[in-house]
């Protein structure tokens, strides 16, 4: 498909520590190099400073007791079902996914490592068992910088990736866009994600920009074929999870809504992406193409 005599492809920027590849396709060492593909592959998010700690994945302690199923929590008895809602269901592809038409009031609770379930057959453990399909970094021809996409056909609902990075708090966010804001060709990845909780806001802010995964390559759009979703599994930290809101084809560029969460009904609000240009916040054209395109791409005021 894009295969010419003078591209060249890593086979997998995640080193194998992705169950499927993400490979990386490109012209010359220039454009790898601005692609700064030495900057560490991580899989799960990391906390500032220290890197070992992964926050998210099946490995930390729960921070909570879990479920204590025999039956592979079929039963509505089941203590995290009944606790925190149960939203997968077996998709078009046979595979567990995620039902993208029904409002999901608050994060996804999926059980985690105190539960007695199985790792491997609970239905209600998806997003912990990673990425299900082979991606590919790719250059876009547009302005857009690099881009993500599918190699497979991923059917709606379906789990992609995780947005991985550092969390950082809000005061480090802020030093941060400081530091790159007056740089007109710096990229910026900070994702911002808010969500309400009775009267108060929760805020995750995660920057992948010198340790990340395969999220960090996916662009905006007005008119996306992804949705962020929060999911919980042993950490309060939710992890910034990819769903599919439509069947995506095989090639297809994988994008999401900077700016948020609103057309599937969920509580968390405004998932910004912080860009600017020329140092004025929010005046980034959006190069998306679609009909629809709101002229600008998100940002956050916050920072
Ligand atoms: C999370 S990164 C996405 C990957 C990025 N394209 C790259 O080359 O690494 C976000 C950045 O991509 C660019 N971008 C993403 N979507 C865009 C769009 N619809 N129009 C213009 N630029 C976009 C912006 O520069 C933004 O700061």
């Amino acid at each position: 498909m894009e295969l010419t005599s003078n591209t060249f492809i890593v086979e997998d920027i995640s080193n194998g520590l992705e169950p499927f590849p993400v490979s990386l396709i490109y012209n010359d060492d220039k454009e790898l190099e601005e692609l700064r593909i030495h900057q560490k592959y991580t899989v799960h998010c990391v906390e500032l400073s220290s890197e070992k700690k992964i926050v998210t994945n099946e490995e930390s302690p729960s921070y909570y007791d879990g479920c204590d199923c025999t039956d592979n929590c079929i039963s509505e008895d089941c203590g995290c079902k009944s606790t925190h809602g149960y939203f997968y269901t077996t998709q078009q592809s046979h595979q567990r996914g995620l039902n993208v038409n029904f409002f999901v009031p608050t994060s996804i609770y999926e059980c985690n490592s105190s539960c007695t379930c199985s790792p491997i057959t609970c239905p209600n453990r998806v997003v912990q068992h990673g990425i299900k399909i082979p991606l590919r970094v790719f250059k876009t021809m547009d302005g857009r910088g690099w881009g993500l996409r599918t190699l497979r056909k991923i059917f709606k609902g379906m789990f992609v990736c995780e947005y991985a990075g550092e969390i950082i708090r809000t005061e480090e966010a802020k030093r941060r866009w400081e530091e790159m804001k007056n740089d007109a060709m710096a990229q910026n990845y900070v994702l911002c994600l808010r969500e309400h909780v009775e009267n108060r806001i929760l805020r995750t802010n995660i920057d992948p920009i010198h340790i990340g995964n395969a999220g960090r390559y996916i662009n905006h759009s007005c008119a996306p074929n992804l949705q962020i979703y929060l999911v919980r599994i042993n950490s309060l930290i939710p992890v910034a999870a990819f769903f599919a809101v439509r069947d995506i084809e095989a090639g297809e560029e994988l994008t999401f809504d900077y700016s948020g969460f609103d057309d599937h009904g969920g509580r968390l609000e405004n998932v910004a992406m912080v860009d600017d240009i020329e140092g004025k916040k929010g005046k980034k054209k959006c190069l998306c193409g679609n009909e629809i395109c709101r002229g600008i791409l998100p940002f956050d005021q916050s920072l």
